[in-house]
């Protein structure tokens, strides 16, 4: 029998990047996520919004097991949270950057750091990975500042570093929780090219954003939550009303933080149990 005569195989289903199912996160008691419930396909850019206080961080850090899950189930690229191990595929900025201790470091070490799961154990960093970090400090524009402390940094630049430290891993899924925050412009315009770039290459990117900004474009999905509740799950409003007027009064954390040195930093690293 000629196999042209044979029916087609199903389609493998889609692993989603992300699974969520109910998940509820509380603090003290205090639930601030309330039963959210979401996948998120291989290769999609998808923001979370909503209003300052509505659980977006403590979502997306519950995604990833830095905080527990109070009930509800997390899976990532189809693996139960609490089994995943493969941290090297994941790409994680956080809100600020925080190296603890007081230890000194430079901004190359700490895009280094982002190597760490990369890198094989006891091993001198190969070339390969010397070319990563340089192409991630390249990428946020900071190959000029590889030896100066991460300490003496603006805010906004420390995001960029944060955000070259998670490039340098070479993951193909990243997770960002307000990566624009504090960063001008002109920097913000290229790191959505090199966010741009990630998603045509087929990277699953998450962003945690207060506006689209110059990632617009690129966003064709936002979840939105409202006091911890998913009150929205499709494509992104565009800004209109006091939104999309200059200095409108959503509340920045980082606001000014491309104009002063912001705090110590502490290097946040997913659990690894
Ligand atoms: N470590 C914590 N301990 C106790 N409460 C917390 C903690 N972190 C956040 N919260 C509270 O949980 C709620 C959700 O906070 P979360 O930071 O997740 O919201 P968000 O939408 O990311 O806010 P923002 O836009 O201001 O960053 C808020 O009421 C916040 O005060």
């Amino acid at each position: 029998m000629s196999s042209s005569t044979q029916p087609a195989a199903p389609a493998a289903p889609v692993v989603p990047a992300f699974a969520a199912h109910d998940v509820v996160v509380s603090y003290d008691r205090r639930p601030v996520v309330r039963g959210v419930s979401f996948e998120i396909a291989p290769g999609e850019t998808v923001a979370v919004m909503g209003p300052n206080g509505s659980g977006k961080s403590t979502l997306t850090r519950a995604l990833l097991g830095l905080v527990p899950l109070t009930s509800g189930r997390v899976s990532i690229c189809g693996t139960p949270l609490r089994r995943f191990r493969d941290w090297a595929r994941i790409g994680y900025v956080p809100q600020r950057l925080s190296v603890g201790g007081g230890v000194p470091a430079t901004v190359r070490e700490v895009v280094a750091s982002g190597r760490i799961n990369r890198r094989r154990r006891f091993r001198p960093a190969s070339a390969r990975d010397r070319a990563a970090v340089s192409d991630a400090l390249a990428a946020v524009g900071l190959l000029d500042r590889a030896d100066d402390s991460v300490y003496g940094l603006s805010g906004g630049q420390q995001q960029r570093v944060l955000i070259a430290r998670a490039l340098a891993g070479e993951p193909d899924i990243f997770v960002m929780d307000e990566p624009m925050a504090g960063v001008d412009a002109a920097n913000q315009q290229a790191l959505a090219r090199t966010l741009e770039a990630l998603s045509q290459r087929g990277a699953t990117v998450l962003l945690v954003l207060h506006e689209l900004g110059p990632l617009q474009p690129l966003i064709g999905r936002a979840l939105t939550l409202d006091n911890g509740t998913l009150v929205g799950d499709g494509a992104p409003h565009s800004p209109e009303g006091d939104c999309a007027a200059p200095g409108h009064d959503h509340v920045h954390p980082h606001a000014d933080a491309d104009r002063r040195p912001s705090a110590l930093p502490v290097v946040e690293v997913p659990r690894s149990a």
